[in-house]
């Protein structure tokens, strides 16, 4: 492409700058993987300040890959220079669990952050920030980094359970024997953790070349029921155990999903899971974090509507919901108290 037709460039903030999953995630937002293959970007890179060195490190590294759509690097452990007049905000840093935590155990600690990020947000980024967050526990602070930054629209807020979706789609297409992309429909309901309700009643898989509905193609409504939701909602407890380390290349890969199909939309008639602060659809407490599915035109993040829930997914879905409201509860507690 020549360099007559690259756009103006976006600011784009990530935090935990200098952690595993950004060092995964920053090559694919400068080659143009995200954001278009015409889209320039300046990086603002946050993280603590005993991780400076480190960052400049990195730097180094950004230039070295001599990409053309990177027109700037700003590394910081400012909240003011990070968030200043940013158009995306991809909110990575965080303390990640260890093995036999689960991720709210990480709550008090976490949630400071983000009241202290959801403020400088406020102060400093676009009205028009298109916000993602990734650090756990996700859905709950994100809500309340939205908490703390009240105008910028509440449609602008998201949280990562595209991961989830991820791996649910291998799982089926594993079990198939027929590639991810054929898997479609499927979604994650409501919190980024174990009590997240992975559900692939409206999905279909295309096998020897028919589009089928999973159930009918799986046909062991036992597996799907227990061993598939049971192996989605501890995928990130099993890949801790093995790696001695969070996901983070499946991780940096799933916010790339998540960011483009926000930037550039879904395809027709297909889906996604976001979590999203809820409008009260399929009477969810509104104002929650909830991860929905949803499509996307024009930049524009709609849940869909009208799907059938019978009583096990109400159930599940019940389950998730109750855990994020005792989360919400609880992290408004913890960031009320300093
Ligand atoms: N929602 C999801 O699907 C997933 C979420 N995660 C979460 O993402 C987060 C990051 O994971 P990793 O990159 O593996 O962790 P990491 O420990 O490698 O990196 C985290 C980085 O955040 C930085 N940090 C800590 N406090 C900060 C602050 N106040 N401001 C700016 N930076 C700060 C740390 O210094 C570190 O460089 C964790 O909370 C993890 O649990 C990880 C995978 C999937
Ligand atoms: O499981 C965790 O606590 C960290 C990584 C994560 O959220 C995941 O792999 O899903």
């Amino acid at each position: 492409m020549s360099s007559s037709n690259i756009k103006d460039p976006i600011r784009i903030v990530i935090t935990g700058a200098a952690g595993q999953i950004a060092y995964s995630l920053i090559h694919q937002i400068c080659n143009g993987d995200v954001f278009g293959k015409d889209q320039s970007v300046i990086l603002h890179l946050l993280d603590i300040t005993p991780m400076m060195t480190m960052l400049q490190g990195l730097v180094m590294e950004i230039e070295d890959t001599s990409l053309p759509l990177v027109k700037g690097v700003v590394p910081t452990d400012s909240e003011e220079t990070a968030f200043k007049d940013v158009d995306v905000a991809l909110f990575v840093g965080a303390m990640p669990r260890k093995e036999g935590m689960e991720r709210k155990d990480l709550l008090s600690a976490n949630v400071k952050i983000f009241k202290s990020q959801g403020t400088a947000l406020e102060k400093f980024a676009k009205k028009s920030v298109k916000v993602l967050v990734v650090g756990n526990p996700a859905n709950t602070n994100c809500y309340i980094l939205a908490h703390y930054a009240p105008s910028i629209p509440r449609e602008s807020f998201t949280c990562l359970t595209r991961l989830d979706h991820n791996r649910a789609k291998a799982q089926i297409a594993t079990r198939l024997k027929v590639s991810p992309d054929t898997v479609k429909n499927i979604m994650i309901w409501g919190n980024h953790s174990s009590t997240q309700f992975p559900d692939v009643r409206s999905g279909t898989v295309t096998v020897n070349g028919k589009e089928t509905p999973i159930y009918e193609a799986v046909k062991d409504d036992n597996w799907i029921k227990n061993e598939f939701v049971s192996i989605v909602q501890k995928r990130g407890a099993a890949v801790i155990a093995a790696r001695k380390l969070s996901s983070a290349m499946s991780a940096a890969k799933a916010i790339c999903d998540h960011m483009r199909d926000w930037w550039q939309g879904t395809k027709d008639n297909e889906w996604v899971s976001m979590g999203v602060i809820s409008d009260g659809s399929y009477d969810i407490e509104k104002g929650l974090v909830f991860s929905y599915p949803v499509q996307i035109k024009d930049n524009k993040i709609s849940i869909v509507q009208g799907l059938k829930l019978d009583e096990w997914s109400r159930e599940m879905i019940e389950k998730t919901q109750k855990e994020l409201v005792e989360e919400k509860n609880d992290a408004l507690k913890a960031t009320s108290s300093d």
